[in-house]
């Protein structure tokens, strides 16, 4: 099957497309990335996006439900024109849609206990109406249904493609959050545990965002970071946070690590006078320790660690993670021949492929579910969809 990912991330900051061939052979399957686009927001939309995560009105998500649909399309498109392919040649999208709440701890109600809840937008039926084929979206929140965090998804297809016979490996995911799979040496994805560690990229970005008042978004390669050094007194408060501490299954998000977070450091900033270099370096270090904290909650050793998102060009927060992880290796997803950047949504391109197949896409033991579940929302791309799909005759 030829299927498009979808994914935009906590960072919010544009439409990551992936287009891969899947092949089911008796070894488990086949995945080959055909093409990767990339459909960046321009920053008012970003800036839209994050608000609208904290404090957006009903009538806001609403319009940006469907706004973000025909961004979602427009990049399924522009994967596809990439490959010098049409649409009419792609059988399945899978679009995890933007996050804009994230609530696995849930909420107390009258009557019914704690509920949890999560809320992924970008319109599932717009990108089957503008491509014509069929969508798979809304993956989170049937995990969540069935007990679990909803978060995170991608651990089944890091077991897929990153076990090793002989090598325990740590894929760690460097997003606007961070979060990491264990894979213990010659185990499938039986003997996976996965969660979110917590701050990454969210946190830099929000610092950078507040001191250049809204010119500049990200640290790039670290270069600031790299020029400061952590202060010690900050990094022991940061590393006391409760969500570090947390035993899993655990998932966190902006609600946690975002504008709170960002407002929180910048008044400790102004209090103690630190220089942003200085802010920006405990916040680097404070990403990779808390990374490191994997350590705690997984059976076994690691003899490497294999590091993909947007952080990997975060020289800083690669340079803490060496250190932290030392003797074990530090390398990138995109020295074992994956694309960093698009790993996420070639991972919601084969989690797409497995609802279609019956297949479960969540792993229990990581999310906390009560059992596996089929993911998503499926919306026909049109008349014939199960044909061409060959799930009916
Ligand atoms: N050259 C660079 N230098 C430093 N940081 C970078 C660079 N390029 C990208 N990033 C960081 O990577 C982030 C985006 O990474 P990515 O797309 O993996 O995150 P995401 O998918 O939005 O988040 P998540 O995985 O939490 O959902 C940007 O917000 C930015 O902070
Ligand atoms: C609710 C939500 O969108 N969570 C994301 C976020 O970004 C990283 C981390 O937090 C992870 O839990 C998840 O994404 C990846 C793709 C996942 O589900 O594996």
């Amino acid at each position: 099957m030829k299927v498009v990912g979808l994914m935009s991330g906590t960072s919010g900051d544009g439409v990551d497309a992936a287009l891969v061939e899947i092949t089911r052979s008796r070894k488990g399957l086949d995945i080959q990335t055909i093409a990767f686009h990339v459909l960046p927001y321009p920053r008012s939309l970003q800036q839209r996006i994050l608000t609208a995560s904290a404090s957006g009105s009903v009538a806001e998500i609403c319009h940006l439900n469907a706004l973000l649909g025909e961004w979602f399309a427009n990049a399924a498109l522009g994967a596809i024109r990439t490959a010098g392919l049409r649409p009419k040649d792609i059988d399945l999208i899978g679009s995890h849609g933007q996050t804009v709440h994230h609530l696995p701890h849930g909420v107390k109600d009258a009557g019914v206990g704690s509920i949890r809840s999560t809320l992924q937008i970008a319109e599932p039926a717009v990108i089957a109406e503008r491509t014509g084929i069929t969508t798979v979206a809304d993956f989170r929140p049937r995990d969540i249904a069935a007990g679990g965090q909803g978060a995170p998804l991608t651990p089944g297809v890091h077991a897929l493609v990153f076990r090793h016979p002989r090598r325990a490996r740590l894929v760690v995911n460097l997003g606007g959050i961070s979060n990491v799979t264990y894979l213990p040496r010659g185990k499938g994805v039986g003997g996976v545990s996965a969660f979110d560690t917590g701050p990454a990229n969210m946190v830099l970005d929000g610092l950078m965002y507040r001191a250049t008042n809204g010119r500049v978004s990200m640290d790039r390669d670290g270069r600031l970071a790299s020029r400061g050094k952590p202060d010690g007194r900050l990094l022991t408060k940061l590393l006391a946070h409760p969500y570090l501490l947390k035993q899993p299954p655990k998932s966190t998000g902006r609600e946690m690590f975002g504008a709170p977070m960002v407002e929180e450091l910048a008044a400790i900033q102004e209090a103690r006078q630190l220089s942003i270099e200085t802010l920006l370096a405990t916040c680097s270090r404070w990403t990779a320790e808390s990374v490191g904290t994997a350590r705690r909650w997984i059976q076994g050793g690691i003899d490497e660690v294999i590091v993909g998102g947007g952080g990997v060009r975060n020289r800083a927060i690669m340079a803490h993670l060496a250190d932290v992880f030392s003797p074990a290796p530090v390398s990138t997803f995109d020295a074992l021949g994956w694309d960093s950047k698009a790993f996420e949504a070639v991972a919601f391109a084969v989690l797409a492929y497995q609802t279609v197949m019956e297949q479960c896409g969540n792993v229990p033991a990581v999310t906390g579910a009560s059992h596996p579940a089929l993911l998503g929302c499926i919306v026909p791309g049109g008349p014939g969809w199960m044909r061409r799909l060959k799930l009916s005759s």
